[in-house]
């Protein structure tokens, strides 16, 4: 190993509350095989805008990998398994994702992860997400993984049951945050991407989330 492999920061782990830790650096090892995956997974199933069913465009683009693939239109918020812009069945979830988000379970607690769903998200500048729960799923006994990948953000994590007093936490290149249990349905959201540029992924974040829907 020379200097320039060794991470910028010690992995660690940060506990956000109960049920929800964030393990800084953690797929900083495998950043360099999720971004090909990325590539391969929109080349097949191409990042879009969707629809809020309240008619609003959302900001951030999203693309899915995996048996299910979480989709919003004017009809509401779903899993599906099939691309409603091709018709075609969402790619598989690369082995090398798969592997990460389960070691990112196991490591925070929750053994046994077995993903059927990979939501990508990209966001450009501005991009944004409210606070929102993950509630379209049918176990919540199950935990989320969410990996981040390029530009920094400001990933905001709450309560279960109300979206006041949620706390910011800063994510960077390769954090993973895990949250379930008795934080499963807890508000979260994402704050406007600040304009930069990183040496991975250029002018965007991305941000994959790891559920079992099915
Ligand atoms: O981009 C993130 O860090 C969070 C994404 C998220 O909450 C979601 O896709 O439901
Ligand atoms: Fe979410």
């Amino acid at each position: 190993m020379t200097h320039s492999d060794l991470p910028l920061w010690p992995e660690t782990r940060v506990e956000i509350r109960e049920g929800a830790v964030l393990l800084r650096g953690f797929a900083l090892s495998v950043a360099d095989e999720l971004l090909p995956g990325i590539r391969e997974v929109a080349s097949v199933a191409e990042f879009r805008n969707m629809v809020t069913p309240g008619g609003h465009v959302m900001s951030v683009a999203m693309t899915n990998c995996g048996r299910l693939g979480w989709v919003t239109d004017s009809k509401g918020y779903r899993y599906t398994t099939e691309d409603p812009s091709t018709g075609k069945r969402w790619p598989e979830i690369p082995e090398a994702f798969e592997k990460l988000a389960r070691e990112a379970a196991d490591a925070a607690g929750f053994s046994g992860f077995a993903p059927d769903a990979c939501l990508i998200n990209r966001y450009a500048v501005g991009a944004r997400m409210t606070l929102h729960q993950d509630r379209n799923e049918q176990d919540f006994g199950q935990p989320i993984v969410s990996v981040s990948l390029g530009l920094p953000a400001t990933f905001q994590f709450g309560e279960v049951e109300n979206r006041r007093g949620a706390q910011n936490v800063a994510v960077r290149h390769g954090d993973v945050v895990v949250w379930g249990g008795t934080a499963r349905l807890a508000y979260h959201g994402v704050l406007a991407l600040k304009a930069g540029v990183h040496e991975a992924t250029g002018e965007y974040r991305f941000n994959l989330t790891f559920r079992r829907a099915g």
